[in-house]
């Protein structure tokens, strides 16, 4: 089995544990560090709606709260309770900023997981042109000087 298929299987799987009962709509994600650990995440939704959050933040806090910085892909399923998904689950704009924190867009890869044997792969650059980014807040163009300092 491809590193690919292993993060679809394993978005699929944790999908399972997805707390969803107010959109009823289920996500799971699976992050890989650079050194091949594979973090997990899922939706976990609330009462008060605005303190939810998705999968690919649950599975990206659970890796960098255990020590991890770098990552080269994430793979991700999502669609409605009770059935399998069908169709692929882009992340949402929020997921994609915090993506752009630590990974570089160029290298990257996002997997769009329909089933473990259908899944399609983007670059974070493709799903998130002119991202802002840390190196923008440090970055000093010519157009810049003079600027504020
Ligand atoms: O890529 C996505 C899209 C949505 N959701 C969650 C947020 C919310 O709990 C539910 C419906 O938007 O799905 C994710 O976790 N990841
Ligand atoms: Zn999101």
């Amino acid at each position: 089995m491809g590193m690919n298929t292993a993060l679809a299987a394993e978005a699929l799987r944790v999908r399972e544990y997805a707390y969803a009962p107010y959109s009823g709509f289920c996500v799971g994600a699976a992050l890989l560090a650079e050194n091949g650990k594979i973090y997990t995440g899922c939706n976990v939704e609330n009462a008060a709606y605005s303190p939810s959050n998705c999968a690919e933040r649950t599975a990206f806090f659970k890796a960098l709260s255990s020590g991890e910085r770098k990552f080269k892909a994430i793979a991700i399923a999502g669609g409605k309770q009770g059935g399998p998904p069908v169709d692929y689950c882009p992340p949402c704009g929020v997921c994609r900023q915090v993506m752009i924190e630590f990974c570089d867009p160029e290298l990257f890869d996002v997997i769009l997981v329909k089933s473990e044997d259908d899944y399609i792969g983007s670059k974070l650059s493709e799903l998130f042109p002119m991202g802002f980014g840390p190196g923008n807040l440090t970055a000093r163009g010519a157009d810049q000087e003079g600027g504020i300092q």
